[in-house]
Parts: structure tokens; sequence; C-alpha cells
């Protein structure tokens, strides 16, 4: 086996910082192997004026680092399991799913205050997270934000936005848990398909033991649930669908939201099932929502 394996990954800081937290662990798990981390620009980093709608959704984070795994130049990707598309390769599969981080979206208001005021305007541009707040918050107001959690915080006081809406576990990781006024829980803001998993993605066929020691059973059963309902509902990549799965020993159990493009109508359930089963909890429970519009 070579002695340094060699981690690809973006540049964001946050992505740096989770190719660290899977470098540390290899080299926990496994004594002797050593790795390094080699980051990439893809194009999703590059383009950051458009929205990702409109410019290719979630593949535009991975292809160079697809590319660079093919063509051998790193032995595997760190990647945000919620930013990976829903269809994997066969030949790049994810190979391990790492503990879960804490789930949850957040809210950070300007100036750190803990209510919002009234017709807030929220910086998102996320479909999900607009839906759900909606909800919660009728008389909110969304105007697009983009960029990395650092480029969020700096528009959230400087360009008129009231709060913003993001991923604890990215803030938790960068040690910015700090800025956080708010948080929902996932029965409140579902969250998208993956939120919180890391997904370590390498070459068909080099599954080898350190590899295998970055895999965490119960993300795996909730990967393959919530992914399964995102698929079976067909929910591309900008689509408002959202989906978490809750491990409780050998049970299973999966929240949804399905949307319908065509109605614009949604609804949300529930269903357990043994985490042996997890996919097809998914699948089940997204037929169930969509024949129940
Ligand atoms: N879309 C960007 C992205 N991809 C993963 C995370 C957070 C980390 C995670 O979910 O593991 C974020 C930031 C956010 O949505 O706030």
């Amino acid at each position: 086996m070579q002695s340094v394996i060699r981690i690809g990954s973006r540049e964001s800081v946050l992505a740096v910082k989770q190719a660290q937290i899977v470098k540390e662990l290899i080299e926990k798990e496994t004594p002797g192997i050593r790795a390094e981390i080699i980051t990439m620009k893809t194009a999703g980093d590059r383009i950051l004026d458009k929205s990702l709608e409109k410019i290719g959704g979630k593949g535009l984070f991975v292809k160079e680092l697809d590319r660079a795994l093919m063509e051998e130049k790193i032995d595997i990707a760190v990647h945000s399991l919620k930013d990976m598309p829903m269809e994997e390769r066969e030949d790049i599969p994810i190979l391990a799913y790492s503990r879960r981080e804490d789930p949850r979206d957040v809210l950070l208001i300007r100036n750190g205050d803990d209510i919002l005021p009234p017709a807030p305007v929220i910086g998102t541009s996320s479909r999900r997270r607009m839906l759900q707040m909606k909800q919660l918050y009728p008389d909110c107001i969304f105007r697009s934000i983009r960029g990395n959690v650092q480029t969020r915080l700096r528009k959230l006081k400087t360009e008129g936005y009231d709060a913003t809406l993001l991923a604890a576990a990215g803030l938790k990781r960068l040690d910015m848990a700090r800025e956080i006024c708010m948080y929902f829980s996932v029965e409140e803001m579902i969250p998208a398909a993956g939120q919180g998993i890391l997904a370590v993605q390498g070459r068909k066929g080099e599954n080898r033991g350190w590899i295998k020691r970055l895999d965490c059973p119960e993300s795996r059963a909730a990967a393959l649930a919530e992914r399964q309902f995102i698929r079976a509902v067909d929910g591309g990549c900008t689509s408002p669908c959202a989906a978490h799965a809750r491990i409780e020993g050998n049970e299973l159990k999966l929240s949804g939201l399905y949307y319908d493009e065509k109605t614009k109508q949604h609804v949300t359930g529930v269903l357990c099932g043994d985490i042996t089963r997890a996919a097809y909890v998914g699948e089940k429970l997204a037929q169930e929502l969509r024949q129940s519009i």
C-alpha cells in the first residue's frame, strides 16, 4: 500500500476542514498511514453570481474531484454528502459515511439578536429552506444569497439581510457555533438528505481496511433512506424535497417532505423500519407521500 493517502477536497475553508477531519480519522484509526490534502477549485466555487439552478446544480461541485479520482491523482475525495448528486457513479462510489455532525438548520440573525423582526428579509437560495421557513414565519421575505459560510456572514452584516439560514454542521466544524441565534428541530425544518454527513468517495474495488474503518453504520443507513426518498420523489437538486432519518438502535425513523411541482402542494410524513431495510423505507415513504397529493 502506498504510504501517503491523497485526499482531494474543494478549496473552501469548510471543505478543507472536512478533509482534515477525515485525514485525522484515517491516521488515528490506521496507525502507520499518513494522509495529505490536495485542494481543487470546482466550477461551483468559481461561479458565484448565478443561482445554482441556472448553472447546473450539485454536479458542479464534484466534477473536478471525480476526474482527479479517475485519473488517480487522488485516492479519495471528501464531500458533504448533501452536495453529492443522487445518482452515484459506479466507478467512483461512496465507500464510507462519516459519523453525523448536528443535522439541524439554524438561523443567524443580524446583530446576533435572538428574535426576528417583523417581515424579516431572509438570505437563502434554498427552496427547501424557503418553503419550511414560510410555514414557520409566514411574513418572511426571501432574497437570494450565495457563497461560502464566511461570505454569507459578511453579506448578512453588510447587505441588508435580517437573517440567513445555514446548516449547524458547517458552523460547528468551523468552530463558529457562537454565531448561531436559533436552532430548528429536524421536525420543524426537515434537513436536506445527507446534511451533516461526510461522504468518502473512492475508486471501485479499492475499499480497503483503512477506508472501511471510516464508515459509520448509522450514517450509512440514514444516507440510504434519505437519498432513496429523494430519488423516488424525483427531487432534483433544486427541488424543495427534504428527508431526515433518526436512528435508534435497530430502528430507523424517516421524516420526509414531498413537494409536488404541478400542484405546488407539499406534504410531510414519517415512516419507521428496520435499519437493514433503509432504502426500502425511503422508497415506501416517497410512494405514500406522492399518492397523498
Ligand atoms: N450547500 C453548501 C453546504 N454543503 C454542506 C454544508 C454544511 C455541512 C453539512 O451539511 O455537512 C453546506 C453549508 C450550509 O448549507 O449551510
